[in-house]
């Protein structure tokens, strides 16, 4: 074990078991997914060879190999909660993207949340079994934010009670979706349904898309691989063509809409539940970002603690790179924004089942808060996340570049975040729509309740408006930070509003006011979200018993807070005083710093990386990892090389 991580721990002011207990929910939790974790780790199947020195081919066969024993291996152990399969999944999932994830997010889900009782009947026993094997289709070529312009068409034929799927034009080309190209047999495919004559929008429908038995594609069915991407090398995204392929009728996905056999069509009650996966989907990657981040932050402050660099003071010995201010200052708030994270994701993820529960009552009451909520926080804490792992790959000097550091997978991986699942600034818009009208409802004597009840405040603070009011804030009390920023979302939405008021009343029409104001709308969503984030945070403090636990996140709170403030410093005031709180905090949090990666409590085999060890053995295992490159094999690899040398 290297001595200085040795020192890190010793000197850590706080139980880095109780901390991680709290972010598991309990000691049992931990237990628990740690037992689930070890069954991989230890698990030889899953010892395999290092995808970076394999082809994307090779890559594929070895994901689709590992996908299926993962399947049998699940089944073995009896693990069918959820949430289990997801811990499995993600320490199997160290080393290999899942050839079949796509199945698990989105097929899957769909068809738990859009099914009837009659068609779960059928779709689930050959979905959970994997003799269905499916993936998610919604984006075309031609459009993958704008979906109500989709042009997959699903026609009613009353005559055999059948849809007839066309993709009529190359812009219709179903394009991007994970595991279509090779892996999967079943596609849930959105399309226009058209039904006597009329087009009633996009609906699901569940599409055999290759035969169960010798998975060759179905007449009328063109797909293929798309080709190799930034990252994901072992999934085949895909695309998919259709021409006059016929599905039975209950095919269709029908709990909320319903076309009758003579082809009379039932509406739902809100055309926006068809959009329901995605809403989870984006609840889900909130958590995520958390663990994209802690990832990240665990290697480089580990990293930091071993690497010596440069002088502090002359003629001493070089300290660790984690001493100096600047290397602090890039990576703390990270730290900070992690755990902030990880406590919104268990947020946004209860928020999101505690609505659907009610959705499943029939009271759709509280859908536009959870879609702008799930919007705006995906979008939010990916933006920070994906910058932020960038910003620990460079922290970590040159070796952050290599593979083996695990930084560069990490955000090949997680930069698709920023725009799968809904493109960021996309949602920022949806997020803001809801905050405008919101506002609206609030100047007209509303009482709004949930994220949104502080706009309530700017009705009673009237006539002064919010823009004018001055931002007093204790720098050292989170209540009051939260004050500020609640102060400051106020104040953005209405300008957001107010911009667009101004916008109409130079009598432009109102998608053109709308599209003039986005950059005020935007920043109204982005302050919503953060405001959101160390509201929770602080939500998140009146929990903790332990002392010493509560006292170390409370400084990572205000770390996280106050760095906020000085990124958007336009909005706030007080700034000099706040730099210079920050330093303070820089200081405190520096003894904890290992310990508090620690807590996140990634053992070695999930981290994936030399230079964020445990031991922090970083230069050793770079040495054994580069001499395992294929390039190595010979000592003179080009021949070309060599005639070049003798021919001087
Ligand atoms: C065996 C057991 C197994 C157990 C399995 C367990 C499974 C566990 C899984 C756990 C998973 C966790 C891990 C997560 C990791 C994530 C990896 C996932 C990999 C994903 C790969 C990527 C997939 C994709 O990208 S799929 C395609 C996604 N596409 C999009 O997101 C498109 C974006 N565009 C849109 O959403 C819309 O078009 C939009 C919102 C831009 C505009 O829509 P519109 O119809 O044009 O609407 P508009 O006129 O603007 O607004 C109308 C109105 O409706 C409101 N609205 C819009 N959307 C919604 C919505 N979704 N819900 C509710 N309301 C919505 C909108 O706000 C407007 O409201 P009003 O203002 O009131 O009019
Ligand atoms: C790795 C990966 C996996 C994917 N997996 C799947 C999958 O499994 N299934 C599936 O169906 N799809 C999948 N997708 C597709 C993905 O959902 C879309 O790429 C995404 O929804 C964005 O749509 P787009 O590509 O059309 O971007 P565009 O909408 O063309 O975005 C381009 C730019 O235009 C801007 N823009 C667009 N509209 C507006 C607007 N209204 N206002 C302001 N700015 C706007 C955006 O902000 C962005 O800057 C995947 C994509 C990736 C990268």
């Amino acid at each position: 074990m290297n001595p200085d991580i040795c020192r890190e721990r010793e000197n850590a002011t706080f139980n880095t078991e109780t901390l991680t207990n709290m972010l598991d929910g309990s000691a049992e939790k931990t237990r628990r997914r740690r037992e689930i974790e070890s069954l991989v780790i230890n698990d030889p199947d899953f010892q395999h060879d290092d995808p970076n020195f394999m082809s994307r081919s090779e890559r594929y066969d070895a994901a689709v190999k590992k996908s299926s024993q993962m399947i049998m291996k699940l089944r073995d152990y009896g693990i069918s909660d959820p949430e289990e399969i997801y811990f499995y999944k993600r320490t199997a999932r160290r080393t290999f993207h899942e050839a079949f994830g796509l199945h698990y997010t989105m097929f899957l889900p769909t068809l738990y949340s859009q099914c009837t009782p009659e068609q779960q009947k059928k779709w689930l026993p050959l979905a959970e079994n994997f003799k269905a094997l499916g993936t998610y289709a919604q984006t075309e070529l031609g459009h993958g934010t704008h979906i109500r312009k989709l042009e997959t068409t699903a026609t009613y034929d009353p005559s055999t009670q059948e849809f007839v799927l066309n993709c009529p034009t190359v812009s219709s080309i179903k394009w991007w979706p994970g595991g279509l190209g090779k892996t999967s047999n079943h596609a849930i495919v959105l399309a226009q349904l058209y039904t006597l004559g009329k087009c009633h929008g996009l609906h699901a429908f569940i599409v055999p898309i290759r035969c169960m038995k010798t998975h060759q594609p179905l007449p009328g069915v063109t797909v293929g691989d798309i080709g190799p991407k930034f990252g994901f090398e072992e999934v085949d995204n895909g695309y998919l063509k259709l021409e006059n392929v016929r599905i039975p009728r209950e095919n269709m996905l029908m709990k909320y809409a319903q076309v009758e056999p003579d082809g009379s069509y039932l509406k739902p009650p809100s055309d926006k539940l068809t959009y329901g996966t995605m809403v989870f989907i984006r609840a889900m990657i909130v958590g995520e970002s958390a663990r994209a981040l802690s990832k990240s932050c665990t290697i480089a402050i580990r990293y930091s603690a071993v690497r010596h660099q440069s002088e502090l003071r002359p003629g001493e010995p070089e300290p660790q790179i984690l001493d100096y201010q600047a290397q602090q200052y890039k990576l703390f708030p990270l730290l900070a924004a992690a755990y902030a994270f990880t406590f919104v994701g268990q947020y946004m993820s209860d928020t999101y089942h505690r609505i659907t529960g009610h959705i499943n009552q029939g009271d759709f009451s509280q859908l536009p808060e959870l879609h702008a909520l799930a919007a705006g926080l995906k979008a939010f804490t990916t933006w920070t996340a994906n910058a932020g792992i960038e910003v620990c790959r460079m922290a970590c000097g040159g070796h952050g570049y290599l593979c083996c550091s695990g930084l560069p997978d990490i955000y090949v991986t997680f930069t698709p975040t920023c725009t799968y699942e809904g493109e960021n600034t996309v949602m920022m818009l949806q997020t803001a729509r809801f905050l405008v009208k919101c506002y609206r409802q609030a100047r007209e004597g509303q009482q709004l309740s949930g994220t949104v009840s502080y706009l309530n405040e700017q009705q009673r603070l009237q006539p002064q408006p919010v823009s004018s009011r001055p931002t007093v804030v204790n720098i050292n009390d989170l209540a009051s930070l939260v004050e500020a920023y609640k102060l400051r979302a106020a104040k953005l939405v209405e300008v957001a509003a107010k911009s667009l008021q101004g916008e109409l009343q130079r009598s432009i029409s109102q998608e053109d006011a709308w599209n003039n104001s986005s950059i005020e709308l935007v920043r109204a969503s982005d302050a919503h979200c953060h405001y959101v984030v160390v509201e929770l945070f602080a939500a998140k403090l009146s929990e903790i018993s332990d002392t010493a636990v509560h006292s170390v996140l409370n400084t990572l709170a205000l770390l996280y807070a106050l760095h906020g403030i000085t990124l958007n410093s336009g909005d706030f005031l007080q700034l000099s005083q706040i730099t210079q709180r920050i330093k303070a905090l820089l200081v405190e949090i520096r003894p904890n710093a290992v310990a508090l990666v620690d807590s996140f409590d990634y053992n070695d085999e999930m981290l994936n990386s030399v230079l964020g060890r445990y031991d922090g053995n970083v230069y050793e295992s770079m040495f054994e990892w580069a001499k395992r490159s294929p390039l190595n094999r010979t000592e003179v690899r080009s021949f070309i090389i060599f005639n070049i040398i003798q021919k001087k």
